[in-house]
């Protein structure tokens, strides 16, 4: 063991119902949405493909030019209601916004920053209609909150000189003043998501990391903060010098999932993957057609990977400069609420089953016991093998929603052949197994 000051505080998974309400949410929305909204990806009449939140990087933007975008900063079609009702309709059950990203414009009026809301045309907290939004509807808020901020002088990658280090203190206070005030101003948020966590002089900073974690948690009970900002006493982040997971969940598949077969080690912890629709956009991009787009079921099977391991899922939206969203997103919104609406039984409050992957898709298990197959590819075989641990048999299988009995046919032993609907659903459908543990 090695000893730490700013290492790890949980001793496995919370068990607090806080964490267990995080976990039972399973999908969420992640809204990516600041000044880079205006320009869209395009600078100067030329169109970058990388993040569009990232463009005030790829056209080599000076922060003060950058922030000028503030002038045009106007939401007229901005309408927290109706996001709020998006969200609901696509079943997610946490939405995380970004509070603040790295070009360090606030979506809220900072007494702490002249780079916020309240000194654009629009002025309006667009924060705060949004959390009371989202919660009147039911939906949890989370917090996203770049320490990264291009626009602050005292920000510094890395810490070479005393004036480094005391510049870097200032930021720092800086940073925890914003953190205060938002706890402050929004109680019911129920995490804080940390990014831009990656340069030097955080690492070398892991106290810090350690005290925004335990100042949230005593500003808010309950509340939960994710692996990515922290740096324990010898810079390693997410999880500490001696192995174990700092903050309350593993925060690092960003666009990418654990392998089904290779990495269930990471059912050992929480953790949450986040994805976008495009292959790196999060931000609002004007030209969707520079990658590929995902498809409604591509993005329905990630959710379900994720929670076939433990995980949960975000998935990204990233609103117009005017409030709206494209067509693209609201159309995935409505198809992911409808396939939620009939089978996010085997999703939420849903964990990992324990069954060897097969090629059909995946496994879920719910709080009863019951393990849900969720199948994305139908075999020309026209069975679906199961392989179920040792001293677990199947009982019964049938269909989520009809409710129409499968053959269970008993192959060997712990193996079994689960016949396909006799009429095929036209979309990924869900068989619900009662299986029995031998005595
Ligand atoms: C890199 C990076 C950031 N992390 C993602 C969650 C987006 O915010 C992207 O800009």
């Amino acid at each position: 063991e090695i000893p730490l000051k700013y290492g790890a505080t949980n001793d496995g998974k919370r068990q607090d119902p806080a964490m267990q309400k995080f976990r039972d949410n399973r999908l969420g929305a992640f809204i990516h949405w600041g000044l880079y909204a205006i320009p869209g990806g395009e600078w100067n009449g030329k169109v970058y493909g990388g993040a569009a939140e990232w463009l005030k990087s790829w056209a080599k933007v000076p922060a003060d030019e950058w922030l000028k975008l503030m002038d045009q900063w106007n939401p007229t079609k901005f309408d927290a209601k109706k996001w709020a009702k998006m969200a609901k309709e696509m079943g997610a059950k946490y939405v995380k916004i970004t509070t603040k990203h790295h070009e360090g414009f606030c979506l809220w009026p900072s007494k702490y920053s002249k780079y916020t809301v309240a000194n654009t045309p629009y002025k309006k907290d667009v924060l705060g209609e949004m959390v009371k939004a989202y919660n009147d509807e039911g939906i949890d808020v989370h917090f996203y909150f770049s320490v990264m901020d291009w626009s602050h002088p005292d920000y510094r990658y890395s810490i070479k000189s005393e004036e480094d280090s005391i510049a870097f203190s200032r930021f720092l206070e800086f940073t925890d003043n914003q953190l205060k005030e938002l706890a402050t101003r929004y109680p019911t948020v129920k995490d804080f998501w940390f990014d831009g966590t990656w340069d030097a002089s955080i690492k070398k900073n892991g106290w810090w990391t350690a005290h925004a974690e335990q100042m949230l948690k005593e500003m808010l009970p309950g509340v939960t903060i994710n692996s990515r900002l922290r740096a324990d006493d010898n810079g390693k982040r997410h999880f500490d010098s001696n192995g174990r997971l700092m903050g309350d969940y593993e925060s690092g598949y960003e666009r990418r999932l654990p392998d089904p077969v290779k990495d269930l080690k990471v059912t050992q912890w929480d953790w949450e993957a986040c994805m976008t629709i495009p292959e790196n956009q999060w931000g609002y991009h004007k030209d969707w057609s520079l990658s590929y787009v995902k498809t409604p079921i591509e993005v329905i099977d990630r959710i379900v990977h994720a929670v076939s391991m433990g995980g949960n899922m975000v998935v990204n939206f990233g609103p117009q400069a005017d409030g709206d969203f494209r067509p693209e997103e609201k159309a995935l919104a409505t198809a992911i609420g409808k396939w939620m609406h009939r089978y996010g039984e085997a999703v939420y409050a849903c964990d990992y089953a324990g069954f060897d992957k097969q090629d059909w898709g995946y496994y879920t298990r719910g709080k009863n016991g019951e393990v849900y197959m969720i199948v994305f590819n139908q075999p020309y075989s026209e069975r679906l093998v199961v392989k179920t641990p040792k001293g677990i048999s199947v009982e019964k299988a049938a269909l989520l929603g009809t409710g129409e009995e499968m053959n269970v046919v008993e192959t060997a032993r712990n193996e079994y052949n689960i016949s396909i609907p006799e009429k095929s659903p036209d979309e990924p459908y869900v068989i619900r197994l009662k299986v029995r543990a031998a005595k």
